[in-house]
This record gives C-alpha cells, sequence and structure tokens, in this order.
C-alpha cells in the first residue's frame, strides 16, 4: 500500500550543487479545457485544488473534501510551451552541458498532454525540439567533427574487467579512422531516415524557433558531440524505434526486434544493449530521427495492435565531450545523458475497452506505473529516515527498480547520477477526477525523493590538476631549455670569442699588412707620383678582395638558405609521412583485431576437433577392443569346433574301416564271379550303346554301376530328360531355349559367323547350330574388325582337354550388336560343353583291378 504523502519537499527549494542532494521536482500543466465543469482549479502558481464534481457529488452518501496540491510549479491553461521549457528543461540542459545526467518524464492519465508537452508539433514545439535547438545553439562552436568520437566497442585481449569499465563508452578516433567512417555514418542515417518513406517526415523541419535562446556556459576546453538513441517499452518489451535494418513502410508493417538486454555501462547508468545509438550534428537531424521513430512506431503498433499511447517511449540524449590540448582532442571522455520519457497514460482497468488483450495491455502498463510508484515510495520511506541513504544502491537495491524494464532504466538516476524531474500532465475536466485522486497524491508524493548530482561531472578538478601538472612541467621544461640555451650561449659566445680572436688576429695581421704597406706610403704632397700610383693599386686590390668576400658570404647565404629550405620540406615531407603512418598504424591495430578475433576463434574450433578426434580416436580404439575381443572367442570357438569334429571323425573312420572293408571283400567276389561266368561263356564285354530311355534298370544296389546319360531331343516335348539310377535320382532339369543349338537371337535373320580354331579336332557330333542358321554362318578361324561389321550372331569353337586328357569342344554364342560410335558389342550369351570320354577306359578288368587295389 502507498502512503500518504507528504509536502516537506516543497521546502526545498534551493538549487543543490554536486555532493548535495536534492529532490525530485514535480511540476503540473493543465491541459485546456472547453468544457465549463471541472474538478481541479489552479489556486496560486504551486497549488492545485481537487474538487468533487456536483454530478458525482450528488449520488455520493459521503462527498469527498476538496484537496490541496502542492508542485514545484503549475502551469496554468494558457501556458505555452515555452514556459514549459523555460521553467523544467531548460536547467535540465544546462545540467546535461554541465555533464551531470537528467530524467524528466511526464506522467499522467490518457490524453492528459504528456505527447504534447515532450512533443508538441511544428507550431507548438515541445520540449525535446526545444532542448535539441538549445542544445545545439550552445555546443556549435566547440562541436567535434563526426566520428572523432566512436563508440567503444570491446576487443578481444581486454579483460571482462577492462570491458566492463568502458562498456557503452565512447573513444577518440584519428582524423584519419574517423573520415573513413564518416561517409559511412552519413549513408547509414540516410537509409535510416528515407526508410519511412518520407511519411510523416520533416513536419518539425519548419518548427516554430526561438529566436534567442538564454545562454548556456559551455567549457571552451572541450569537444562536444551529440549522439541520440529512440526506444519503446511496450508491455516490458523493449523496442529500438531506430533500428537501422528494416524498412519501414505503412502498408508493410514493420517489426520491431526485443531488446532484452538491460547492463550497467561506463559511469553506472543502465543502458539497452545492441540499441542503434546515431551521432547527429544539428538539431534537425536529430529530429527527423525522431519522427522516424515515431512513425516507426505507429507502423509497428497497428501490427502489434496497440495504440501508440500505450508505450513508455525514451528518447536519449548523450552528450560526449573530451578536452582538447594544442588543437588535438583528448582521450579522457566524458558522457552525460538526458532522458526524456514519455509515459503511457494511467488508467484504471475499468475505464479500458472491453477485451481481453486491452485489459492485459493495460496491465503491463499499470504494472510498470505501479511499479515506479512502489519505487518512488521506497525510496522515499528509506531517504525519510534520518541520514537515510540517498542511493537505490545504499537502499540495498530493494527499491523495486529492477522489477521492470522502465524501473531498471530509471534506476540509475536515482543512484547518484543526477537530476529527476516530472510533469504530471491534467485534464482538469470533471470527468477525470476519479483517476486524478492518485495520480495527483502520486506526484506530490515524489517530491519527497531526493537524488544526487554527479560529483565533478567534467573532472575539473582532476582536469586542473593535470593543467597544473602540465604547466609545471611546461616551466621545468622552459628552465632546462633556458638552462641549455644559457649553456649554448656561453658556448657560442666562447666559441665566438674565440673566433673573433682568431678573427682578430687575422684582421690585424692583414691590418698590419694593410698598415705596414700604409706605413710605406708615405705622402709628401698631392704631387708625389711616386706614392700615389702604389697607393691606387694598392687600394684597388683590397676593392678587389673585398668584392671577392662578399660574393663569397653571398655565396654561402645562398647555400645556406637552400639548404634551410630543403630541411623545412624535408621536416613537411616527414610530418605528412608520420600523419599517413599514424593512420596506417591504426588501420593495421585494426586488422589486428580482426585477425586476432579470427585466430581466436580458429583456436576454438581448432581445439573443438582436436577433442572431437581424441572422442574418435578412443571410439575406435573401444571398436577395436572389441573386435579383437569378438575374433579371439570365434578362434577359441572353432578350435572347440574343430577339436571336435577331429574326434568325431576318428570315431566315425574307426566305425566304417570294418564295414568298408567287409563290402569291398563282397564286391570282389561278386566281380570275379562275374568275370568266370564271362570267361565261361567265352565272350568279351563290350559296353552297351548308349540308349535312350526314361529309365535305368541297372541294380541300384552297386556302387559301380554304370551310369548311363543319354541326352536326346524330344521332338513333341522338346525337353532334355536325365535318367539316372532311382537311388541318385536328381530333379529334372528344364530346358532353357538359350540352350537350343540355335542358341542365337530368337527373330535373328542375319549372318552367322563361326570362328574355329586352326587345329580343330573334327568332332562331327550334334553341337551345330540349327540347320537355317548354319545356311547363313560363315566359318573362319581368323577374325578382324570388318568380319563383325554384318553379321548379328557369333560363335567361338573352342577345344582342350580336361584333367583326364579327354577332348572338351566349348562353343561359345553371342549376339553382335551395332553401338551407337558405330562399331559392334559381342554380348556372351550362351556356353555349350561338350566332353568326350572313352567308354574303353572304364572296362570290367580296370574296374576289377580297381577294387582289387582297394
Ligand atoms: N496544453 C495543451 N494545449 C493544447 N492542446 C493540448 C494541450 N495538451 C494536450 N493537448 C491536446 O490534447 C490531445 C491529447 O494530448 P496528448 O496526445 O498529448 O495526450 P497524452 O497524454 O499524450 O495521451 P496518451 O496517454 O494517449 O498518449 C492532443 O490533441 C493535444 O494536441
Amino acid at each position: 500500500m502507498l502512503g500518504r504523502y507528504s509536502r516537506s519537499a516543497m521546502k526545498v527549494q534551493k538549487r543543490v550543487y554536486a555532493g548535495e542532494t536534492e529532490p525530485v521536482k514535480v511540476y503540473c500543466r493543465l491541459k485546456p479545457c472547453p468544457t465549463a465543469e471541472r474538478c481541479i482549479t489552479r489556486i496560486d502558481k504551486q497549488t492545485i485544488l481537487l474538487t468533487e464534481p456536483s454530478s458525482e457529488a450528488r449520488g455520493n452518501r459521503n462527498p469527498r473534501d476538496p484537496k490541496e496540491y502542492k508542485f514545484s510549479k503549475v502551469f496554468a491553461e494558457n501556458a505555452d510551451q515555452k514556459d514549459v521549457f523555460d521553467e523544467v528543461a531548460l536547467p535540465l540542459l544546462r545540467d546535461l552541458i554541465r555533464g551531470q545526467n537528467g530524467l524528466l518524464f511526464t506522467y499522467g492519465v490518457t490524453s492528459s498532454g504528456k505527447t504534447y508537452t515532450m512533443m508538441g508539433d511544428a507550431k507548438h514545439p515541445g520540449l525535446i525540439p526545444r532542448t535539441l535547438d538549445g542544445l545545439f545553439a550552445s555546443i556549435h562552436e566547440v562541436q567535434a567533427p563526426l566520428c572523432v568520437f566512436k563508440p567503444f566497442v570491446p576487443k578481444s585481449y581486454m579483460t571482462q574487467k577492462e570491458i566492463a569499465a568502458r562498456l557503452n563508452g565512447f573513444v577518440i578516433q584519428d582524423e584519419y579512422s574517423a573520415s573513413q567512417e564518416r561517409k559511412a555514418q552519413e549513408k547509414l542515417k540516410r537509409k535510416i531516415l528515407q526508410s519511412t518513406n518520407g511519411q510523416n517526415q520533416g513536419a518539425f523541419s519548419g518548427r516554430k524557433r526561438d529566436s534567442a535562446f538564454p545562454e548556456i556556459q559551455v567549457d571552451n576546453f572541450l569537444r562536444y558531440s551529440v549522439f541520440v538513441s529512440y526506444i519503446e517499452i511496450y508491455k516490458d518489451c523493449v523496442f529500438d524505434l531506430l533500428q537501422k535494418d528494416d524498412s519501414v513502410d505503412a502498408n508493410k508493417p514493420t517489426t520491431l526486434r526485443i531488446l532484452k538486454d538491460l547492463r550497467r555501462g561506463v559511469g553506472g547508468t543502465y543502458f539497452v544493449a545492441g540499441v542503434n545509438e546515431i551521432e547527429v550534428q544539428n538539431a534537425d537531424e536529430a529530429l527527423a530521427l525522431l519522427e522516424r521513430g515515431q512513425t516507426v512506431r505507429q507502423i509497428a503498433s497497428t501490427k502489434l495492435n496497440a495504440e501508440s499511447s500505450r508505450s513508455h517511449t525514451i528518447f536519449n540524449i548523450r552528450l560526449v565531450a573530451a578536452p582538447i590540448e594544442d588543437g588535438v582532442i583528448q582521450e579522457d571522455v566524458f558522457i552525460s545523458l538526458l532522458s526524456l520519457v514519455d509515459l503511457a497514460g494511467s488508467e484504471r482497468a475499468k475505464n479500458t475497452e472491453n477485451g481481453a488483450e486491452r485489459l492485459k495491455e493495460a496491465g503491463k502498463i499499470n504494472n510498470s506505473l505501479m511499479g515506479l510508484r512502489v519505487m518512488m515510495e521506497t525510496l522515499r520511506q528509506k531517504q525519510s529516515s534520518k541520514n537515510g541513504p540517498i542511493r537505490e544502491k545504499a537502499i540495498g537495491g530493494d527499491a523495486g527498480f529492477r522489477h521492470t524494464k522502465l524501473g531498471t532504466l530509471f534506476q540509475s538516476f536515482f543512484d547518484e547520477q543526477g537530476t529527476v524531474k516530472m510533469i504530471v500532465c491534467i485534464n482538469p475536466a470533471s470527468n477525470q477526477y476519479n483517476e486524478l485522486g492518485s495520480v495527483l497524491a502520486f506526484a506530490e508524493g515524489t517530491q519527497d525523493v531526493r537524488t544526487a548530482l554527479r560529483d565533478d561531472p567534467y573532472d575539473t578538478k582532476g582536469r586542473a590538476r593535470k593543467a597544473e601538472e602540465r604547466e609545471r612541467k611546461r616551466q621545468e621544461q622552459a628552465l632546462e631549455e633556458s638552462r641549455q640555451a644559457e649553456r649554448a650561449k656561453r658556448k657560442a659566445q666562447e666559441m665566438e670569442a674565440s673566433a673573433h680572436s682568431t678573427y682578430q688576429e687575422e684582421h690585424s695581421k692583414r691590418r698590419s699588412d694593410i698598415t705596414m704597406t700604409f706605413h710605406g706610403f708615405l705622402l709628401h704632397d698631392h704631387t708625389d707620383t711616386r706614392t700615389l700610383p702604389a697607393l691606387a693599386e694598392y687600394l684597388e686590390e683590397r676593392i678587389r678582395r673585398h668584392k671577392q668576400m662578399a660574393a663569397s658570404l653571398m655565396e654561402q647565404e645562398t647555400e645556406f638558405a637552400r639548404r634551410l629550405a630543403y630541411m623545412t620540406q624535408q621536416n613537411t615531407t616527414l610530418k605528412r609521412e608520420n600523419l599517413a603512418f599514424r593512420a596506417h598504424l591504426s588501420h593495421r591495430d585494426d586488422q589486428f583485431d580482426e585477425l586476432y578475433k579470427k585466430y581466436q576463434s580458429l583456436l576454438e574450433e581448432s581445439n573443438m576437433n582436436h577433442q572431437h578426434k581424441i572422442d574418435l580416436g578412443r571410439e575406435l580404439q573401444d571398436l577395436m577392443d572389441a573386435h579383437e575381443e569378438e575374433r579371439k572367442e570365434w578362434q577359441r570357438r572353432l578350435q572347440e569346433e574343430s577339436l571336435r569334429m577331429e574326434e568325431d571323425s576318428d570315431n566315425f573312420r574307426d566305425e566304417n574301416s570294418l564295414e568298408d572293408r567287409r563290402k569291398k571283400q563282397a564286391t570282389a567276389s561278386r566281380v570275379r564271379t562275374m568275370v568266370q561266368r564271362v570267361n565261361e561263356s567265352g565272350s568279351t564285354v563290350t559296353p552297351s550303346a548308349p540308349t535312350i530311355s526314361n529309365s535305368s534298370t541297372l541294380d541300384s544296389s552297386s556302387r559301380y554301376q554304370l551310369r548311363k546319360t543319354t541326352i536326346a531331343k524330344s521332338s513333341t516335348s522338346k525337353k532334355v530328360t536325365c535318367t539316372t539310377d532311382s537311388a541318385n535320382r536328381q530333379p529334372l532339369p528344364h530346358y532353357n531355349r538359350r540352350h537350343n543349338a540355335g542358341g542365337f537371337r530368337r527373330n535373328s535373320r542375319g549372318k552367322l559367323l563361326v570362328q574355329t580354331s586352326e587345329k580343330r579336332v573334327p568332332v562331327g557330333t550334334i553341337m551345330k547350330p540349327s540347320s537355317s542358321v548354319m545356311k547363313r554362318s560363315v566359318s573362319k578361324t581368323r577374325l578382324n574388325m570388318e568380319d563383325f561389321m554384318d553379321v548379328e550372331a557369333y560363335a567361338l569353337e573352342h577345344q582342350d582337354a580336361d584333367s583326364q586328357g579327354n577332348l572338351q569342344t566349348h562353343y561359345y554364342k553371342a549376339d553382335v550388336i551395332p553401338t551407337c560410335s558405330g562399331g559392334r558389342a559381342v554380348v556372351f550369351s550362351d556356353v555349350e560343353t561338350l566332353t568326350q570320354t572313352d567308354p574303353q577306359a572304364e572296362s570290367v578288368e580296370m574296374i576289377v583291378e580297381k577294387v582289387s587295389r582297394r
């Protein structure tokens, strides 16, 4: 619960300076109200009275008492924008130029004039355009060239501590690098400004400008630059309204990226990481960016289904300054920030339109506004205790700043970092009564919160100390130089004296020569014709020598002047080279940074790859180990198995050897009886001719019966039948058309080329193609390519001997197919083999012989 606010703040009116504290100043601005009935009356410059409207009071059993609220100043309904600027924003602008941070926000119910106060329009420019105009009017003579101040970019070799100390800060660039970046910066600005398709652009360019600004003292020993950024906070999400990469078109609502990272930067102020901050050189540029931001906001809000007034906007002006010495801007950079905030309208949920989304939105807005109120109240309570802490940090960070994005960004200003001011905008119409009580109570209570200014923000003491130090060094140097000059002078005097004495000696010698000679010229009278010509000759000689000496002196002078000019020229060239070299060096530095970054990332990648390689090696080793294990296991099993088989076969052999011997003996006696019988009949045994038969009639029990295989051509079934003994009956093979003696493509009508061996053994058997094919065949022993051109089939007859020495004739059959390149491909499709054996070789005697040998 928020407590009641006291008015003690009003007592603290005196201006405070660095190291001291001051209360948050709250101003009240009344919006012109056309209706007659109103609930707010301005009593005096600082007081307003809130009265319950008669319409409300009639239905209320307990009518509320009128209540007075006091503020730093109450602007009447007819107060113009300039009045508000002079009273509220001008001191903040002064502070900004003095290096102090400042926060100014407008607060109030929807449509109470917050945006009007902050922005205004071309005819009535609000606080932002006026602040920008005032700022540039003050610093234009001491403005640094564009891009001399460059936002700090962390380098890969910096430690986290070094980075943290300079985050969101600036560095100084040399002229060469600045000129390199200038074009890119201009291009970026153009791109951002053009990206709104010119919508709403330039409304402020024709704004009404004040003829003169109150003079603001600037430090002439500093050089300034201005950077602006513009963000929106909607439903506690931060959006960059100057984001550079999206073109903004009313027909194509843009998507604003959410920036999540709020960080503490240099000087302890919070900033939105990744926000686009643009250097501007005049108020028009800054306002064009502001308008662009507003257009983006309107277009984006259409997409978000939100009205622009449902979000908070923050326009940040950062003034960057650095001392200049001997025309060179020094590295000591000072930054001050002025945040101009247009808060979303505070309204009660019951006043919002129906709809869950709207209620949620209102809830978020009220949350952040309520967060703000809670923060203020906590600070107020803590600070109200005697010698209570001023800084939020000293309070222990429990003031609730970091619960919302808005709170986090406001925190810096309550942390010994600057001045805070608030304008509470009031619509005095009577229908606003219910809203105004809480708004005014909060606004009045906020005045009890104190903030502290930064102590010596431009480090005036430090700079004075440094200036003293420099002066001391300069004096010491001057003293040393004067001593050296004295010494040199003395030496020069000595040298001069010695030269003089030498000269004197020489001169006196010459003089004495002359004098001596003169002594010889003793004129007796003007008719002394002996002395006078000699004297004239002597004088002429003297004159000639003088001329010679003058010419030599002139020559020496010319030579000296030439040398001096040469050295001056050399010096200028060297200076220029030195400058170029420095620029080059800085460029190299940047390149080095880039390369170092790349090197780091490659190193990381290589480390990762190395680790990956180690992991893969380990995996491979594991797999190999597993494989080796498996192989050993299999070997072991194989050994076991072969041992077992050996044992089995030994047993089997033992069992069968007896049986075998018995069978052999029986067979031998049977054959012997047969032979005997044949001998008795007196005839010889000849193998029977092959017969066409469907079955064997031989004794199936005999292991040595003659198997007669007959190949027959059945005219009806065209099947090859194979007769075997019934015990070893095999499944009947099927006839394959390919094996037909034709064997070539069925419908082939082309010629057949038969290649036979030169030393062909005539077989004269069945292995011949069908007669129709044979009629078209050509037989050759040696072939060349042309032979294949007009044939469709090819047969190769090949003969050799088998392992028994029997003749084998192979008949390879192939189709000859033309190829696309005009050649011929030979595709073998079949082979017939005929083995011829001698039936005599298997005579009964031989069998008997064989059997008896076994
Ligand atoms: N002091 C004033 N003088 C003249 N017109 C005003 C004044 N204050 C506000 N207005 C007008 O009132 C209307 C609403 O004002 P404005 O948009 O500034 O309200 P707001 O508080 O910013 O609303 P929201 O919370 O919706 O953003 C505008 O048309 C504006 O021109």
